[in-house]
């Protein structure tokens, strides 16, 4: 591994999140191995990987969301190294998770309404209305519940209840998994309107290319570690890249 495109290496101004020596452990299966990451405010970092290498249990670390985990993790410098997973929501870091997390029974409007709170400082840059802008299909199937609508929109209303809690982080796993290609280039959309917005993004996509087009610096995991990081122009160009993929 080269130590300049170390990631933990990078520069960071304003450090939003920072993660270090991560490791976590499922009974007694060992599957993060002292992972370091940082993000800083409005930046959106690529994590890359192939299959069963670490990134999911990397997120749900961060989130709080594994118990057998060592190492620290801070949110604008305060320790949630062992925080539960709603203190870390209300820090401001919002998880749009695999398998999409909507209330089946209600509403497209009840879901997102019941996700609104305001964020940092009381921010409320992202009212309902403007969520229903990002996403005209909410606004279509408002009335409609969540359990009636395509994975597509499912996909849509989580990512709309993370941002009516005016998120600083957006953490997206495999947001566009199974998707048909329309809807895959409308949440790729999104994803770039949220980073236009000045909200941080945390995402895991198996479409490495576009991860890496969309992104300001990458982490590629193996095993457990993170091999490979930096900007993600530097990733994409680094001859090891295709091997860690598996390409
Ligand atoms: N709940 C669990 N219990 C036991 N082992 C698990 C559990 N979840 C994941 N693992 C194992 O931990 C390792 C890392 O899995 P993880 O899901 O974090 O990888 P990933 O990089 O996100 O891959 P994928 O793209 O397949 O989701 C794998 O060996 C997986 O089998």
């Amino acid at each position: 591994m080269s130590a300049a495109t170390h990631p933990t290496r990078t520069a960071i101004a304003e450090p939003l999140l920072e993660a270090r020596g991560l490791q976590a452990w499922y009974g007694s299966s060992h599957v993060l191995h002292g992972v370091d990451l940082a993000i800083a405010r409005g930046e959106t970092v690529g994590l890359l990987g192939r299959n069963g290498m670490g990134k999911s249990t990397l997120i749900r670390t961060l989130l709080g969301h594994v118990a057998q985990r060592e190492g620290r993790i801070a949110v604008f410098g305060r320790d949630i190294s062992r925080a539960r997973p709603h203190e870390v929501a209300r820090l401001g870091v919002a998880y749009v998770p695999e398998g999409r997390g909507v209330f089946p029974n209600l509403s497209v409007r009840e879901n997102l309404v019941m996700a609104a709170r305001p964020g940092r400082d009381e921010r409320r840059d992202w009212p309902l209305e403007r969520v229903l802008d990002t996403f005209p299909r909410l606004r279509e199937r408002f009335g409609h519940l969540g359990g009636q609508l395509s994975g597509g929109e499912q996909q849509m209303l989580s990512i709309g209840r993370a941002l009516m809690t005016h998120p600083e982080l957006v953490i997206l796993d495999e947001a566009t998994e199974g998707l048909a290609p329309k809807i895959v280039g409308e949440i790729w959309r999104v994803i770039g309107e949220i980073r236009a917005s000045g909200i941080a993004t945390l995402i895991v996509d198996r479409d490495y290319r576009k991860v890496l087009a969309r992104s300001d610096r990458a982490v590629v995991l193996q095993k457990g570690q993170a091999v490979l990081g930096g900007a993600s122009a530097a990733v994409a160009a680094d001859p090891l890249l295709g091997s860690f993929l598996g390409l």
